[in-house]
């Protein structure tokens, strides 16, 4: 069976990574979505379980030290990762999964993942970047500085992904990010070790 496809969506904090998901989660149920782990205080109406498996930082360190995790990042104060076995073993049952998560986790995926889809989410500007994470009214003004600090230098990653995708519109950036995995699925690669086989089949025949 061909593996399904992994797929990262990463960009600054702020750019609409969650809003943006949350949209293509509709549009695309066939679509898997990975549950991070968090060491980070849950927020008015967030779900253990749904929107993260919220951890204690000693619980957190008990699941890297039992490799648990296929990347982890500290991000503003607070442990974040990706449970290893559930992405393991939705690819191998040739289904797609998408990893929400900040750029130093996406860049420790591709190299265990290389074959992976990176994608880059973009705001229209900085300005609008801040006032997304102002507007979202979750932060401090302190914590604002330091996620526009961090979001800048975050945007220099931009190299090292395959798709950047701009977020002007949600509705655009998930038609845009639909388009990417069609794309993806027509990989000639996909159908090359199908191909050869079909043509030893015919030459024996
Ligand atoms: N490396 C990594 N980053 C994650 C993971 N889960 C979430 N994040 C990222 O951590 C950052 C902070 O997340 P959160 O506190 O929910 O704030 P928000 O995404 O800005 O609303 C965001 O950039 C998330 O995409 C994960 O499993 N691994
Ligand atoms: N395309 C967009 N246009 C306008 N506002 C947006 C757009 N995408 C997201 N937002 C808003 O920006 C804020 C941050 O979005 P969020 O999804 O929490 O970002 P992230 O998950 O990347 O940190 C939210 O208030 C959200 O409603």
């Amino acid at each position: 069976m061909r593996k399904g496809l992994l797929i990262v969506l990463s960009g600054p904090s702020g750019v609409g990574k969650g809003s943006v998901c949350s949209v293509l989660r509709g549009r695309m149920p066939e679509l898997v979505y990975s549950v991070s782990a968090t060491t980070r205080t849950p927020r008015q109406g967030e779900l253990d379980g749904v929107n993260y498996f919220f951890k204690s930082r000693a619980q957190f360190q008990d699941m890297i030290a039992r490799d648990m995790l296929l990347e982890h990042a500290e991000y503003v104060g607070n442990y974040y990762g990706t449970p290893r076995d559930f992405v393991e073993r939705t690819i191998a049952a040739g289904k797609d999964i998408i990893l929400e998560i900040e750029v130093q986790g996406a860049l420790k995926v591709k190299e265990k993942f290389p074959e992976g889809v990176f994608i880059f989410l973009l705001p229209p500007s900085l300005d609008e970047l801040k006032q997304r994470i102002t507007g979202r009214g979750t932060e401090s003004v302190d914590t604002i500085d330091h996620r526009m600090n961090v979001a800048v230098e975050e945007m220099n990653l931009l190299r090292h992904y395959d798709y950047a995708v701009l977020n002007d519109e949600i509705d655009q950036a998930c038609h845009r990010i639909e388009s990417i995995i069609v794309a993806e699925h027509c990989r000639k690669e996909h159908y090359l070790s199908e191909f050869t086989q079909m043509q030893h089949a015919s030459e024996k025949a």
